[in-house]
């Protein structure tokens, strides 16, 4: 048994996210949690939400709302949901916690006794429209890398460039749309990230397993142009963390608030803190001081590409920069974009499916399903509802779903709800065992791997292997000439049920669950295949259950293509 700390990246708090965001870091990170509980090891899986910066503070004046109630009622609504998706964080916390704002005080404070952070005097976009300095996000215009026009403040959302406003070309306010903006003094920190160039350097060359996508990222802010930049961690805003070194004050930062992006990953420790004080777990150290325990934790974070250059630099600056003993991440497991029916998925346009709409429509586990097996690990997916309805209904409904119905409804008729006794496996039942253990052991290396795409196209072909054995074994025809064989097939269908149960688990644990129940057994990970064929004995009772999977008709296609064509209120 070993330990898993799992972070998925913390998604932000103006407003309900979509499908997009689910794929790109809970989701996957979720299906690894439970894959690694059912494993038998021990995890601890934090989330939260990434609560400060002007964006919560542009969403909460359109709700009518103060921001702190704003973000306690969003995380509320986003817990929620994450909890109808079957996300099993062992706690969701939030960056707006007291936990995260005395850990970012604390490690601002170590990283300036180290000298890693200067003070810059600087000159920033004031809008006179708006009457406020424009932080990165609130400010739009050309990336000066690749011509795309509605490039953000702090990054172009094309081409991943991080960007500093005075960098675009026309700026304007997002927030008024002026372009009356000037340039005004103020000062601000920076973190020295360029003086631990070497070093992250090095560090990322040892990751020869790491995605490349992770890696690439990385190498290219590293490398590219003059190299590894030092960054902003400071706003001239009101909501967020106050600039304070520890809990003494910081001379000459007074009013102003950590960058979002120094605090939220911070908020992976402090989740962990939150999770103790919620009497969830009682040591979170062990998780996160390696002078306390942490050095045999693995940790696995998750994220979407753009995440990819605060996790592999900036964070990692905070972490070796304090010069304490804190886990440094083990695997960052990141993808690329999901996308919308020909265009970006966009929670500040309102375009796609939001989780929220996700859940009225289907149960959890069929977007978990479709989300997952066509997850963007090589390259940008997308989301159409032909692709939707296709694969839901070829690998759910025909392939997993048929069986359970195909096999549970026909011992009812034949033998009754009990699993039927007699008969011996014969060279096709052989072959079988022998087949899916070869592919249990595949679908367990990709697990491993977390190569989502992979794991789930093996566990859709161990479904496949079991229609195939029926179809090929045929019990409804054996029954006729020799009632004793077609109970042993029956028999190994039920406990393929069973099996299909535990392997299925992280993808689609809403369904194990049904599927588990009916057959009334536990979800005892295989690690015998063979003997997990023969678990339930002669005369265990199971009862039929109700359809898993329904089809998508092409008339709920057509009505949802329809309502999600436009863009959200
Ligand atoms: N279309 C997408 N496909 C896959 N992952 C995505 C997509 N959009 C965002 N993500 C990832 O979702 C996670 C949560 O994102 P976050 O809440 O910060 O929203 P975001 O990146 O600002 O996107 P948006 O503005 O569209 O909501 C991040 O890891 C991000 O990389
Ligand atoms: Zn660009």
């Amino acid at each position: 048994m070993a330990r898993h700390l799992i972070t998925s990246a913390i998604p932000y708090i103006n407003g309900i996210k979509h499908l997009g965001n689910l794929v790109g870091s809970q989701l996957p990170a979720d299906l690894y949690a439970r894959y690694l509980r059912d494993r038998g090891h021990e995890v601890l899986f934090l989330c939260a939400t990434d609560e400060h910066g002007t964006p919560a503070e542009i969403a909460a004046q359109k709700a009518g709302k103060p921001v702190a109630e704003y973000c306690e009622e969003m995380h509320a609504v986003q817990a929620e949901i994450a909890e109808g998706f079957g996300l099993s964080f062992d706690h969701f916390g939030r960056s707006s916690s007291d936990r995260n704002k005395a850990l970012t005080q604390h490690f601002a404070a170590r990283l300036d006794a180290a000298g890693l952070i200067r003070e810059v005097s600087e000159r920033q976009m004031y809008s006179n429209a708006d009457g406020r300095f424009l932080p990165d996000r609130y400010i739009e215009g050309t990336c000066p890398n690749c011509g795309f026009e509605s490039a953000r403040g702090d990054q172009c959302d094309n081409c991943t460039k991080q960007l500093d406003p005075v960098d675009l070309i026309d700026p304007r306010s997002t927030i008024s749309g002026s372009t009356d903006l000037e340039m005004r003094e103020t000062k601000h920190l920076y973190l020295r990230q360029s003086a631990m160039k070497d070093e992250l350097s090095d560090w990322i060359d040892r990751q020869a397993d790491w995605p490349v996508l992770t890696t690439s990222i990385a190498r290219k802010w590293l490398h590219d142009g003059d190299g590894l930049q030092d960054r902003g961690i400071t706003r001239d805003l009101d909501w967020g963390v106050p600039v304070q070194k520890g809990d003494q004050p910081w001379p000459g930062m007074e009013g102003k608030v950590f960058y979002v992006w120094f605090d939220a990953p911070i908020e992976y420790i402090a989740s962990a803190q939150e999770w103790v004080d919620a009497g969830k777990g009682d040591d979170w150290e062990r998780w996160w001081r390696t002078d306390r325990g942490a050095d045999d934790v693995r940790y696995t974070q998750f994220m979407g590409k753009d995440n990819v250059p605060f996790h592999t630099l900036g964070f990692p600056v905070t972490i070796l920069g304090s010069g304490e003993p804190w886990k440094l991440v083990d695997y960052i497991k990141s993808f690329n974009y999901l996308n919308y029916d020909g265009g970006q998925f966009s929670t500040s346009r309102g375009r796609g499916v939001f989780q929220d709409q996700a859940l009225e429509i289907l149960p959890a586990d069929y977007w978990r399903w479709w989300l997952l097996s066509r997850a963007p690990e090589s390259g940008d997916s997308e989301f159409t509802w032909e692709g939707f309805q296709d694969g839901v209904n070829k690998d759910l409904a025909d392939v997993l779903g048929n069986f359970v119905s195909r096999v549970t409804k026909f011992c009812r008729s034949k033998f009754g709800e009990t699993v039927p006794e007699g008969g011996e496996w014969g060279a096709r039942e052989h072959a079988l065992a022998e087949d899916l253990t070869r592919r249990v052991a595949a679908y367990a290396r990709h697990m491993d791997a977390i190569e989502v795409r992979k794991a789930a196209a093996e566990l859709r072909g161990i479904w496949v292997a079991g229609n195939e054995y029926l179809q090929a074994a045929a019990p409804w025809a054996t029954f006729k000439t020799d009632p004793e064989i077609a109970a042993m097939q029956v028999r190994l269908g039920l406990n393929l049920i069973r099996l299909y149960a535990a392997l299925s688990e992280p993808f689609i644990p809403f369904a194990a669950r049904a599927m588990a129940g009916a057959m009334r057994t536990d979800l005892g990970w295989p690690d015998d295949v063979t003997g997990a064929l023969g678990a339930l004995p002669p005369g265990h009772a199971f009862t039929v259950p109700e359809v898993l999977f329904a089809k998508i008709t092409d008339e709920q296609r057509a009505d949802w293509a329809a309502r999600f064509a436009g863009t959200r209120a």
